[in-house]
């Protein structure tokens, strides 16, 4: 194939069904079959991406860029959206690569902050060049998503060989976020770690301005160690000679780690104060929960190095600031990322009544972050039961001003008793005896039980790469995982409630799977065999008691809340 024009066709656009569907289709095909514990992958051909680079005619546009580079288990995506939300106020021209997007795989990369995935589809022309796109500064939209997506994907697949095969899905992905933000001339560059730190593809870039390590916890063991240090070593294989980096603040063990590799490479090392919320203004975070302290903190540190470092700002970095610009509390205050401390009412459901069914929706996925997922939901159900209770004080105290439809709505809803149910799968790779209890015992010390625990299987591989298309539900599902879940939570409620050692079985509805309710039932939980059908439940559950308030804490996998964003939002 030559020439630009040529290079942004699809080459199964024929028989498509829609364009974006065509790359996404490509796309997967990069999906390997190796599980993510399978060592041999580790680390080899990391310098392949250098030969990507050179294929792609980026490791100059690289070397060049003004990046903020990221690593850590837990707040990586959320350190980066607030570094973003702050570097924007300032006027600068920003791009961001996360991951993992819950819906469209297009919310990996944002240009100006815009996400990507709201779009409603185009029948787009791909035959316009790449050349002409880097001039013109608005969202990425599908079509210019395309265009560079095939202008990756076609040249590597030309240059690539048997010696140099095409590159892995996540690999690709990091090349396509540099090719956009190199042809957008982005002021800066802010990149959040995929895996680890020395070996993942982010880490080609050899002169960031400056690196960021994120909160240490026990995460991808198999790849990454089972030691916190371990694990800090690996994340601090992003430390570049000579360039500053912050951590948050870490445990020994780990912060141990992170100062020997610094000092072996002259790296000044400081940890990041966590944010003041007196800074603030009165104003709140833009991403909720306690640990969002932390991570704005490492942002406020990131971002001030970073705009002194690139002669915008005069003055060092201080561990104690008594204020902060404008620039950084607007930033901080309207940051956003889906799927993160996120509260939303099911619309099928409260078209009437809102706030009958609503999920609280968080991605948490390992034991630390279980934890701090179980205080922001019992905060914010706390918050909610106030709420409630100073609407039912105003009902009955009849003496101020009152609107009609607000205080009929505020009287019946304050007349509704709450209950909390949670949604929850997780990848086999996790281990849910570590997860699980975490979250229970969380929630349980904050005075919230679940009523029930519903378990489902995750949609499929084709969803993670971001289709549109509606998940379908598939009668031959595999739920031995979410069984084996659902037997931990039973085990764990009944050793709350100290009860014997009875078997789970001899409560759950056994020769009744997945009958009448398509479910199997325990006493305290059901395995679903699809999302909708959990979904359905739930929706039935609450039309036909309007007399209670649902609230679905769905968490375990960023997978199952971009799966349940997916059908709530539609
Ligand atoms: N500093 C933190 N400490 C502990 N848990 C956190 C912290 N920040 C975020 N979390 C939890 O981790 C979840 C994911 O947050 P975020 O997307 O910022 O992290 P990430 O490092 O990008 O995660 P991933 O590994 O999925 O890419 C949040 O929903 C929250 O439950
Ligand atoms: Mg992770
Ligand atoms: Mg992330």
């Amino acid at each position: 194939m030559s020439g630009v024009e040529g290079d942004n066709e699809s080459p199964e656009l024929k028989s498509s069904v829609s364009p974006y569907e065509d790359a996404l289709d490509a796309l997967s095909s990069l999906i390997t079959k190796k599980t993510r514990a399978d060592r041999s992958n580790k680390g080899d051909g990391f310098d392949v991406l250098f030969d990507y680079l050179k294929m792609l005619e980026l490791d100059v546009a690289i070397s060049q860029m003004k990046v903020i580079h990221v690593a850590g288990t837990k707040g990586k995506g959320s350190t980066c959206t607030f570094t973003e939300s702050i570097l924007r106020n300032y006027g600068f021209h920003t791009g961001l690569f996360t991951s993992p997007h819950l819906i469209d795989v297009r919310e990996r990369f944002r240009l100006d902050g815009s996400e990507l995935q709201t779009e409603p589809y185009k029948t787009a022309s791909l035959v316009f060049s790449v050349s002409t796109l880097g001039s013109n500064r608005v969202d990425i939209c599908e079509e210019k998503f395309l265009a560079y997506f095939w202008w990756c994907y076609n040249r590597l697949k030309e240059k690539t060989n048997e010696d140099i095969p095409m590159p892995t899905y996540f690999r690709f992905l990091a090349l396509l976020a540099f090719k956009i933000f190199s042809a957008e001339q982005v002021d800066v560059a802010i990149l959040e770690v995929g895996l680890g730190g020395k070996f993942d593809a982010t880490n080609v870039v050899q002169a960031p301005i400056v690196c960021g390590i994120s909160s240490l916890g026990y995460d991808h063991m198999e790849i990454l160690g089972y030691t916190l240090g371990e694990i800090a070593g690996e994340k601090a294989g992003i430390f570049k000679h000579g360039v500053p980096a912050f951590t948050a603040p870490q445990l020994d063990e780990a912060m141990f780690v992170l100062e020997k590799k610094a000092s072996q490479l002259d790296v000044p090392l400081q940890v990041a104060t966590p944010l003041d919320i007196n800074l603030l203004n009165g104003l709140q975070l833009g991403l909720d929960g306690e640990h969002q302290f932390l991570n704005a903190g490492l942002a406020i540190a990131l971002c001030h190095t970073w705009l002194k470092r690139t002669g915008h700002l005069e003055g060092t970095y201080l561990d104690q600031i008594s204020s902060l610009p404008d620039q950084f509390i607007k930033g901080l205050t309207t940051a956003s990322l889906q799927g993160r401390a996120q509260i939303i009412p099911d619309r099928y459901i409260n078209m009437e009544n809102l706030g009958d069914l609503v999920f609280y929706l968080d991605g948490a996925h390992s034991p630390e972050s279980m934890e701090m997922c179980g205080r922001w939901f019992s905060l914010a159900i706390k918050k909610d039961i106030q709420q409630q209770n100073s609407w039912k004080d105003q009902s009955q105290d009849n003496s101020g001003p009152s609107n009609g439809l607000i205080s009929k709505y505020h009287n019946e809803a304050s007349r509704r008793s709450s209950t909390q149910i949670l949604l929850f799968n997780c990848m086999s790779v996790r281990d849910p005896q570590l997860l699980l209890p975490r979250l229970m015992n969380t929630c349980a010390n904050h005075g919230i039980h679940f009523q029930k625990a519903l378990f489902v299987p995750n949609i499929s591989v084709y969803n993670k790469v971001g289709s549109h298309a509606l998940p379908t539900t598939d009668p031959q599902v595999d739920l031995s995982w979410q069984l084996t879940l659902q037997r931990v939570w039973e085990d764990l409620i009944h050793g709350h409630k100290g009860g014997d050692d009875k078997n789970n079985d001899s409560i759950c509805e056994e020769g009744k799977e997945y009958t009448e309710k398509n479910a199997r039932s325990c006493e305290s939980s059901l395995v679903f065999p699809s999302l909708p059908l959990a979904i359905k439940w739930l929706r039935d559950n609450v039309q036909q008691n309007r007399s209670v308030r649902v609230q679905v804490l769905v968490t375990g996998s960023l997978h199952l809340v971009g799966d349940v964003l997916r059908l709530v939002k539609m």
